[in-house]
């Protein structure tokens, strides 16, 4: 049953809210406090994408509601994303492209654009994504550092201590840490200052990591050389600026939108839905009671 799809959803959940015992939810809407009280027998949130941050997971445990994410499945997907997006920022495809389109080769010749192998990135964030993201950087040169919360094992990259001193050490700053309360605003007008007016941006986290209107200022002012953004404060809303810019490189949230990743996570939704129907655990519940 489709709650949002329902005339009256609010009837249903008054007449059947009881009833309920599993809701699948995006990441983007998650289940809210409301709906949660509204299901009075949930036991189990399954949410279809990596990101949870829109449902309260503490506040869910606490009633014993368990939680899951669709993590793994996605992480190729979105790395790949993420490393075409800071190609695409960097080298300027998309305006490149626009530019053809446009007739402007016959008058003149594109301008040049910054070179990608044997920079410095920094990856906000070395979680699965971000680790994945670093892997394939490794291919075209770079030299990668990390900020975390806590340092990882096992890897060979260098971790700085904030995203202010990440940003500070390199030439471009991919996004890849989780959202929510804990990283809101993490990409302050400081940390684009610090990645300067030669660097980029590439967000494949959420919108709520970047300090949004910072960035339009930034970029608006030259004071960062671009961005790539596949996720927004307000989606599907885009600050008129950022599209007004050739500078910004422009997504619709599709880093895992690839038919082959969406059908993982609808199977391991599924998979969630089953083992909780049958034997009252989760697949895949989502890492620690405060993560
Ligand atoms: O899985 C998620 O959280 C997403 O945002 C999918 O792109």
């Amino acid at each position: 049953m489709r709650l949002h799809e329902l005339p009256d959803p609010q009837r249903f959940l008054r007449d059947h809210g009881g009833e309920v015992t599993v809701a699948v939810a995006s990441a983007r809407f998650g289940v809210g406090n409301a709906l949660m009280d509204a299901l009075p027998g949930l036991g189990a949130i399954v949410h279809f994408g990596v990101g949870h941050e829109t449902t309260d997971v503490v506040r869910a445990r606490a009633r014993g509601i368990d939680v899951s994410n669709t993590p793994d499945v996605l992480t190729d997907c979105v790395a790949d994303l993420a490393v075409g997006a800071l190609i695409d920022v960097m080298r300027r495809m998309s305006a490149a492209d626009r530019y053809v389109r446009a007739g402007g080769w016959s008058t003149a010749p594109f301008p040049l654009a910054a070179r990608v192998s044997g920079k410095r990135v920094g990856v906000l964030g070395l979680g699965r994504i971000g680790r994945a993201v670093a892997r394939r950087l490794e291919g075209f040169g770079v030299e990668v550092a990390y900020c975390s919360r806590l340092p990882v094992p096992g890897v060979p990259y260098r971790r700085l201590p904030t995203a202010l001193a990440l940003a500070e050490a390199c030439d471009a700053l991919v996004v890849t840490v989780a959202g929510g309360a804990g990283t809101e605003g993490l990409v302050s007008a400081a940390v684009l200052d610090a990645l300067g007016p030669e660097g980029h941006l590439v967000n494949v986290a959420r919108g709520s990591v970047v300090d949004e209107p910072a960035l339009v200022a930034a970029v608006e002012e030259g004071r960062i050389a671009g961005a790539a953004l596949d996720v927004f404060a307000d989606e599907p809303n885009v600050p008129r600026a950022l599209l007004d810019s050739d500078r910004v490189v422009l997504l619709p949230h599709i880093a895992s939108a690839t038919r082959e990743t969406r059908e993982a996570m609808a199977d391991l939704v599924l998979r969630n839905v089953e083992r909780f129907m049958t034997e009252g655990v989760l697949l895949t519940p989502v890492p620690g009671p405060t993560h």
